[in-house]
C-alpha cells in the first residue's frame, strides 16, 4: 500500500478495513473468522447483532457492528480508542474483549467477547417471573448490586463513563455482573430499534433537560439508581409506557417509579438519592458500596426474598408501545421470609 495516502495514524479513508488496520497497530488480536464455529444470533440491540460462537471448545460472542461503521474519520478513531479500552479493560465485572475479527462475506466487522451465559440482566430477571410473579432473594440482589459498582469503580478510576448503563448492557454469566457496551454504542449509526428510545428511564434527567454536553460519572450514579429499583422489580422502569409518557414523568413532572413495597428503607433511601435529579445529592460510588455492604451483613441471615406481580404484564411492550398505560395500578407486592 503507498504509505503517501495514510494519514499519520494509518487510516487511507473510515472504513472498517481501516478500522481494523488502526488496532492491530495498537496490538489488538486480530482473530480469524473461520476458527469460529456455527455463529447463530442471540440478541440485537440498536447499532449491532449478536452472535453465540465456539471456538476451541469454549463459547464466545461475536457482536458485529454490522456495515454502520461508514462514519467520518474523527468518529472512527474515537471508536477506536473505547474499543483499546475495552480490550485493556481487565476486571471481573467488566465483559472481556478478547480481540476483533471480520466476517469475510460481507465485511461486517465483530468485536470477539467473553459469552455471558446468562444473557442480559433484563432477561435475566425477566426468568424469575413465573406466572407473573417475580422472586428474587435479597442475597442476590447484593450481588449484582456489588458486581454492578465494582465494575463501575474500575472504570470510573480509568476516567471512563458508561453514559449508558441500562439492562440489557448489564450481562449476567455464572450469576456475576458484567458491565458491557460502555462508550462503543455513541459512535455508531442506530438502525431504529425502537426499543431504545425508552432507555430514556435510564438516562439522567439533568443532561436531557439542561443539554450539558456529556454525560458524566454522576450520569452514571443516576442510572444506577434505576437498576437498583429494576432489581427489586423484576422489569425495567415505566414499563408500557411511550417514550413521551416517560419523558413527562421523569422530566416534566420529575416522577420516579414507584417503591416497590417491602423494600428495606435503607435500600429505598440509597436508590432514591442516585436519582436524583440534582447530580450533586448523587452519593459516590463508594459510599453506595458500603450501604450495599452493611445492608447484606443486616439481611445475612434472614434469606429474605422480595417479590411482586408486575411482571404479569408483558415486558416486551416497552420496544413497542403505544398509548398512555401506567402499570402501578394493578401492583400488588409483598416480602416474605
Ligand atoms: N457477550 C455477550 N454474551 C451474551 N449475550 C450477549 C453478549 N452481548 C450481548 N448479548 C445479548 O445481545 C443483546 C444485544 O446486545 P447489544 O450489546 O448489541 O445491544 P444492547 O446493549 O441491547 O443495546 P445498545 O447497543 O443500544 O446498548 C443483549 O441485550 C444481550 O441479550
Amino acid at each position: 500500500m503507498n504509505s503517501t495516502i495514510l494519514d499519520r495514524d494509518g487510516f487511507v479513508d473510515a472504513k472498517p478495513g481501516s478500522l481494523v488496520r488502526l488496532l492491530c497497530q495498537k496490538n489488538v488480536k486480530n482473530l480469524d473468522y473461520s476458527e469460529f464455529t456455527n455463529p447463530r444470533p442471540i440478541g440485537k440491540g440498536a447499532t449491532a447483532t449478536v452472535y453465540l460462537t465456539t471456538s476451541r471448545r469454549k463459547n464466545y460472542a461475536l457482536k458485529s457492528l454490522n456495515n454502520n461503521l461508514d462514519m467520518d474519520k474523527r468518529k472512527l478513531k474515537l471508536l477506536s480508542q473505547e474499543i483499546i479500552n475495552l480490550y485493556h479493560a481487565a476486571y471481573p465485572n467488566i465483559i472481556k474483549l478478547y480481540g476483533i475479527s471480520r466476517e469475510p462475506r460481507t465485511g461486517n466487522f465483530m468485536l470477539v467477547l467473553q459469552y455471558a451465559n446468562n444473557g442480559s440482566l433484563r432477561n435475566y430477571l425477566r426468568r424469575k417471573c413465573n406466572d407473573g410473579l417475580y422472586s428474587i432473594s435479597w442475597n442476590e440482589i447484593c450481588s449484582i448490586a456489588k458486581g454492578i459498582i465494582n465494575g463501575l469503580i474500575y472504570l470510573h478510576g480509568k476516567g471512563i463513563f458508561h453514559r449508558n448503563l441500562h439492562s440489557n448492557n448489564i450481562l449476567i454469566n455464572d450469576g456475576k455482573a458484567l458491565i458491557s457496551d460502555f462508550g462503543i454504542p455513541k459512535y455508531l449509526n442506530d438502525t431504529s430499534n425502537p426499543g431504545v428510545a425508552t432507555m430514556i428511564a435510564y438516562t439522567d434527567p439533568q443532561y436531557i433537560i439542561e443539554k450539558k454536553s456529556e454525560r458524566d460519572q454522576k450520569s452514571d450514579i443516576y442510572s444506577l439508581g434505576v437498576l437498583f429499583w429494576e432489581l427489586t422489580s423484576g422489569v425495567p422502569p415505566f414499563q408500557n409506557y411511550t417514550v413521551m409518557a416517560i419523558y413527562k414523568e421523569i422530566i416534566v413532572r420529575n416522577n420516579r417509579e414507584r417503591i416497590i413495597e417491602g423494600t428495606p428503607p435503607a435500600y429505598v433511601d440509597l436508590y432514591v438519592r442516585c436519582w436524583s435529579f440534582d447530580s450533586n445529592d448523587r452519593p459516590p460510588l463508594d459510599s453506595i458500596l458500603y450501604t450495599i455492604n452493611e445492608l447484606e451483613k443486616l439481611l445475612e441471615s434472614s434469606n429474605k426474598f422480595i417479590s411482586n406481580n408486575l411482571g404479569g404484564f408483558d415486558s416486551d411492550q416497552n420496544m413497542n408501545n403505544h398509548g398512555d398505560s401506567p402499570t402501578s395500578s394493578k401492583r400488588l407486592n409483598k416480602l416474605h421470609m
